[in-house]
């Protein structure tokens, strides 16, 4: 039997301070009493389970597997579940506290969550991970629930793990319950437009920018960290919409291409690859981080957080940064990057496109019923233009940055929905 230690918690760029940073100073800016600060600083809920999993050689591995919920003031609560080597307990902490400021952004009846289990999903066989995400539904069995708390994907997880995840509550349940989980397969209750979301609304958030900066999105170059779901559905969007993206990033490195990368061939080479780009031949190996600071108009960074930092923020060239991934810019950073005059379209909305039409798979499912594409495009772009718009009015208001308007935006919200709930 072995066990996998806990990760060890980053002391300098922890994903969990950085959140309250931002929440601290909206909540200034919004005047915000100190009861509600108070109620909306700490998680309602944080959960940590234990997971023994049969290996394929036998052996017996205990896996660690989190779900912090933090606030169901708005509604039942939603968040994706992370695989991935780097969980810990700040980091789903704020994850979760990002989903309930994101779907108040974004004027979506859910509040937020998060989960994640500590393992390395690359090194495990397809058998390992679907009893370890059968372990875990079946753990979590009081706390999910399509009316309680909705699991979704996030780094690491994806259609596949969704149907397991629907599968086991359902066996558990004594029925289908198809809108436990959203991000599933199509054939199980999925919503067509889902897998593509997330990039989606990156892609309409960063014209959103592009338009107001006056930027020609046809003679704009973009650098892309992250080939996954999100930055790959990014870059093959924004692509089709003129930019030219000429650099794209995995875990193996960065690819940089001056004439630009073709998107659809790098996609293809990925998939057939083992889902990276090592070896790919349509650019040039560049390091890892070098795309962060490459001279871009628009940077995408769509891995992990705290990967923009003081340490390279004074480096970065581009003139907009649209957040794909949660978290990608630490606090202490915010200041640099606000002081060079970088506009950042902040992760609570640039990446909304995802829970937003997790929602709508939601609905679909409660609805028993299916949407055409076109519909849910249109609905999801329609969200995010006027969660732009929102955003980009209130910082104007306030005088401050984009991403502290977004958090003003969401604690308002929320804040106003506890008061009338009548929470004091
Ligand atoms: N999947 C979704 O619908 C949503 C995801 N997000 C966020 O977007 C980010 C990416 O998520 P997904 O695309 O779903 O994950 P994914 O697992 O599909 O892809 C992650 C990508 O990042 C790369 N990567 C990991 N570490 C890296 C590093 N150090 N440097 C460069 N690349 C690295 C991986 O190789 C992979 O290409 C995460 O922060 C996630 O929380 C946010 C909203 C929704
Ligand atoms: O689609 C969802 O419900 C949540 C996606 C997610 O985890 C996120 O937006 O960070």
């Amino acid at each position: 039997m072995s066990y996998i230690e806990p990760a060890p918690i980053k002391d300098k760029e922890n994903p969990f301070e950085s959140m309250m940073k931002r929440f601290k100073q909206a909540s200034h800016s919004l005047g915000l009493d100190d009861e509600i600060y108070n109620v909306l600083k700490s998680p309602d809920k944080q959960v940590i389970v234990s997971l023994p999993v049969t290996m394929d050689d036998g052996s017996i591995r205990v896996f660690e597997g989190y779900r912090v919920i933090h606030s169901n003031i708005l509604g039942p609560t939603k968040g994706g579940v992370r695989y991935d080597m780097g969980v810990n307990l700040d980091e789903v902490k704020a994850l979760a506290a990002w989903m309930t400021w994101k779907c108040a952004v974004v004027d979506i009846p859910y509040g937020g969550a998060k989960g994640g289990i500590r393992c390395n999903p690359r090194e495990m066989s397809a058998g390992e991970i679907e009893r370890l995400t059968r372990s875990y539904t079946t753990a979590m069995n009081d706390i999910f629930g399509p009316d309680k708390d909705i699991p979704a994907p996030d780094m690491g997880t994806g259609q596949r793990e969704m149907a397991w995840m629907m599968d086991e509550y359902s066996r558990n349940q004594g029925k289908t319950v198809t809108g436990v989980v959203t991000g599933k397969p199509l054939f199980l209750g999925g919503s067509l437009g889902r897998e593509e979301a997330t990039g989606r609304g990156v892609m309409i958030s960063a014209l959103a920018a592009m338009e107001r900066m006056k930027i020609n999105p046809y003679k704009a170059t973009v650098a892309v960290q992250g080939f996954g779901n999100v930055g790959s559905f990014a870059s093959l969007l924004l692509e089709e919409r003129g930019a030219m993206i000429v650099a794209v990033s995995d875990i193996s490195g960065a690819y940089y291409n001056k004439n630009g990368i073709d998107i659809k061939k790098a996609i293809e080479y990925r998939n057939s690859n083992g889902g990276t780009m090592e070896g790919f031949e349509g650019a040039e190996k560049i390091g890892g981080s070098d795309i962060l600071t490459l001279d871009v108009d628009v940077l995408v960074p769509a891995a992990k957080e705290d990967v923009i930092t003081t340490r390279n923020a004074a480096d970065i060239k581009a003139k907009l940064i649209v957040e794909g991934a949660n978290g990608p810019t630490s606090a202490n950073a915010d200041q640099i990057i606000n002081d060079k005059g970088i506009v950042v379209v902040p992760d609570i909305l640039a990446n909304a496109g995802g829970v937003t039409v997790s929602y709508f798979e939601w609905v679909q499912n409660r609805l028993g019923y299916k949407w055409t594409r076109e519909r849910v495009n249109r609905r999801s772009d329609r969200t995010i233009r006027a969660a732009f718009s929102n955003v980009w009015a209130t910082s104007e208001e306030y005088g401050v940055s984009l991403r502290i308007a977004a958090y003003i935006v969401a604690i308002d919200k929320v804040a106003k929905a506890y008061k009338f709930r009548g929470g004091f």
